[in-house]
């Protein structure tokens, strides 16, 4: 069945409004990190957002195995759960056609094999959540959610779309030939947040149709557009702010609205920010910036182990397994979603 195809936001997904529902260990955020360089701290920040905004879901963090034990210390000192997964890469020799940034992205297809999850968000860890978006979880199942991209950057200058000035953000301003050039594009989501279900059987599909694609300048985002074309149902700008919306199509942004911002653009990154890149000195880009650095250097947003976690890790430390039984039921009812749990050192 063909997605709806929605041209403004009043015609795209709703979120099924019915309530916050109970925290469930069915659902969970995730996102992925590669690499020992300053990405963790993207995650950092993103794990401090979620729980400004009260979410009721653990995040997840799919790692690549060079991430050093440093920093998985500090995403599990966060609350996170770490997952450690094996890269994917695109077919043998063939990586030359993806921009070579971008081809360790292909690792985020592992998320599909978390099936101990019914449904899952994923996040990059250059996004920051401003405001609860739980709701979306409760969207109608069977169908892959997320946010159009834009086509004017100059990363995007290898497409047609590009080269004649069409962007689905603005469709009417210059208008697909179609006589010319045949049916416009399908729509194209941003691969940085999408809303999903694992499931063994999609996985193992992903991974073997990969093998059989060649490997295209955006890489996995690419890949999962065309794997998804059929279910694909556009969602509201708000859940996912590429920040070059804000210079391409100004005309769509209602700042204030916003709810997910995607730190996407070169130098943007809050982590790195210099101001030195383009479109950087901006008013609007400077504030974003301003208010990722204020989550991630707020402290009362840092994870607190529940109290009975540490009587249980000194307990087990100190081998009283006979009394850790009425904490441990205490310390997961506590936890709620359990987001951390330390097997106590057996006696
Ligand atoms: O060195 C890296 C590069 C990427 N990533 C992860 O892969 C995602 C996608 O890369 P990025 O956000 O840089 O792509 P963009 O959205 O800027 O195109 C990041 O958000 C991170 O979660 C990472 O952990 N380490
Ligand atoms: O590996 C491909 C990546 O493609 C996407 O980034 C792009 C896209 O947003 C373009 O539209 C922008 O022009 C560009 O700057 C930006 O890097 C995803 O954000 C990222 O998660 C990842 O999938
Ligand atoms: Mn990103």
């Amino acid at each position: 069945m063909a997605p709806a195809i929605a041209s403004e936001t009043k015609n795209m997904a709703k979120p099924v409004t019915n309530g916050p529902g109970p925290a469930t260990l069915d659902r969970a955020y995730v996102t992925f990190l590669a690499g020992n360089g300053d990405y963790v701290k993207g995650v950092i920040g993103l794990a401090k957002g979620l729980r400004k905004v009260k979410s009721e879901y653990p995040l997840v963090v799919a790692v690549l195995p060079d991430v050093p034990a440093e920093h998985r210390h500090m995403l599990e000192e966060q609350g996170c759960i770490v997952r450690e997964i094996e890269p994917v890469y695109p077919p043998e020799n063939q990586t030359q056609f993806a921009m070579a940034y971008y081809v360790i992205n292909y690792s985020k297809l592992r998320i599909w094999e978390f099936v101990e999850y019914k449904k899952m968000m994923y996040l990059d860890g250059d996004i920051q959540v401003y405001d609860n978006i739980d709701h979306l979880f409760d969207l109608p199942d069977g169908y892959f959610y997320a946010v159009m991209d834009c086509f004017c950057e100059k990363t995007w200058s290898h497409t047609p779309q590009y080269k004649i000035g069409y962007c689905q953000q603005c469709p009417d301003k210059v208008k697909w030939p179609c006589e010319k050039l045949g049916q416009p594009p399908s729509l194209y989501f941003n691969a940085g947040m999408f809303v999903f279900e694992p499931s063994l059987h999609t996985y193992q599909d992903l991974l073997k149709t990969l093998q059989i694609t060649p490997p295209t300048p955006f890489a996995e985002q690419d890949f999962l557009n065309m794997y998804f074309k059929n279910i694909y149902r556009p969602i509201p700008l708000v859940y996912n702010l590429v920040l070059a919306m804000l210079w391409r199509h100004p005309e769509n942004v209602e700042l204030d609205k916003v709810k997910v911002v995607h730190y996407c653009a070169a130098g943007s990154k809050p982590w790195r920010y210099t101001g030195k890149e383009e479109n950087m000195e901006r008013e609007d880009i400077k504030l974003l910036v301003k208010k990722w650095w204020d989550i991630y250097n707020n402290e009362s947003l840092d994870y607190k182990r529940p109290v009975v976690m540490n009587q249980l890790n000194v307990l087990g430390a100190a081998g009283a397994v006979n009394q850790l039984q009425p904490l441990i039921a205490a310390a997961m009812s506590q936890a709620g979603a359990v987001k951390y749990v330390t097997a106590p050192s057996a006696a």
